[in-house]
């Protein structure tokens, strides 16, 4: 094969990994926005006198960084989205940005947050995300309504446009994360608030943050209040969600192929591939497919396999795990059916 076939191949693949369905466990909200938006931000910051917009900008559109100046990424990231209109805006990108690659299933992440200057608490905070998913129009998307039952926000009748089936749909369900900064009763505020909201979709609770910060003695009450409540934790040590251009970009891996990712593959140990954060390590979940594959040398088969082996992982209820698993089953056929032509 010449270097240009092998090029042509290339570039197929990784069409080809955008076209198939997908399900994205591990994105933190704010680690998901889009730096034109971040920039757009900052430049209305700037122009008010609150940053310096040339020191951000700088900063934002710097390629890799270490642990340490991702969670000051995150710092910045905070001040730049305090509002609540903010917040709806970039859950609304979000949503738009990981459904346009096919993403059929997303559990969104996110640290609700107090903020006493811009009337916010951890309930608005919450109900601004409820809302950024509400206003999505592009795509549609399925979340759950106020009864407890699973429905599409969208409707074309009111809204006109493009009919439900001709758009692309996502479910959504949220993580509520605690940081590993706050305190115990900050802590116990979230898992309170993730057991009122669930039947508006929050499916769990995530711990993450900076992994060098934090006492496990200051936030295990609330997970283990959780646990008992019945609500799935999802801990940032250990997990089964790989996000390889994160681990690369912040573990100091000399190269992707050393990740330990190839091993746990090739065992069959329970793994699901993830971005953590699309906006801040300028990935997406298809080029994550991409990433193991050729690195790795997975086939087409395998690949499949893989984003359809996610629906194990989900924390949504098994009537949705039945939907996915219809969703990734017409998939194959149609596959199938392009074979036999
Ligand atoms: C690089 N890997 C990571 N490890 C640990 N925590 C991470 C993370 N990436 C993101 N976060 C957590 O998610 C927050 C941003 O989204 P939200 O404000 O919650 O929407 C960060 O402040 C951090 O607490
Ligand atoms: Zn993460």
């Amino acid at each position: 094969m010449t270097e240009r076939e092998k090029g042509r191949d290339f570039t197929e693949l990784k069409e080809w990994c955008l076209a198939i369905p997908k399900i994205e466990l591990h994105a933190h909200l704010n680690g998901c926005i889009r730096d034109s938006t971040l920039l757009e931000l900052a430049e209305v910051l700037g122009e008010r006198g609150e940053i310096v917009f040339d020191d951000v900008k700088h900063v934002i559109n710097k390629y890799g960084r270490t642990l340490t100046e991702c969670f000051q990424l995150f710092d910045l990231f905070h001040i730049l989205a305090t509002d609540h209109e903010t917040i709806s805006r970039i859950t609304k990108e979000a949503v738009e940005d990981f459904a346009a690659e096919n993403v059929v299933y997303l559990e969104l992440r996110t640290t609700p947050k107090n903020n006493e200057t811009k009337g916010m608490t951890k309930r608005s905070y919450l109900k601004a995300v409820i809302n950024g998913l509400r206003s999505v129009e592009s795509v549609n998307v399925s979340f759950i309504n106020p009864n407890g039952r699973t429905e599409s926000f969208y409707d074309p009748l009111q809204k006109g446009g493009l009919t439900v089936l001709e758009k692309k749909r996502i479910y959504v369900r949220l993580l509520l994360s605690i940081d590993r900064r706050e305190t115990t009763a900050a802590a116990m505020e979230t898992v309170s608030l993730a057991l009122e909201m669930r039947e508006l979709g929050v499916v769990g609770i995530d711990l993450s943050g900076n992994p060098i910060v934090g006492e496990w003695n200051s936030f295990f009450p609330a997970l283990k209040y959780a646990k008992e409540m019945g609500l799935p934790i999802t801990l940032h040590c250990g997990e089964i969600e790989i996000c390889l251009t994160s681990n690369l970009r912040t573990e100091r891996l000399s190269s992707i192929d050393l990740h330990h990712f190839g091993k746990l593959f090739k065992a069959k140990h329970p793994l699901v591939l993830c971005t953590d954060d699309t906006g801040l390590f300028s990935t997406s979940l298809s080029n994550e497919y991409y990433l193991a594959a050729t690195t790795f040398g997975l086939d087409k088969e395998s690949i499949l396999q893989l984003s359809t082996n996610a629906i194990h992982y989900v924390f949504a209820d098994n009537e949705l795990k039945k939907t996915l698993r219809e969703i990734f089953q017409a998939y194959d056929k149609r596959l199938v059916d392009d074979f036999s032509l």
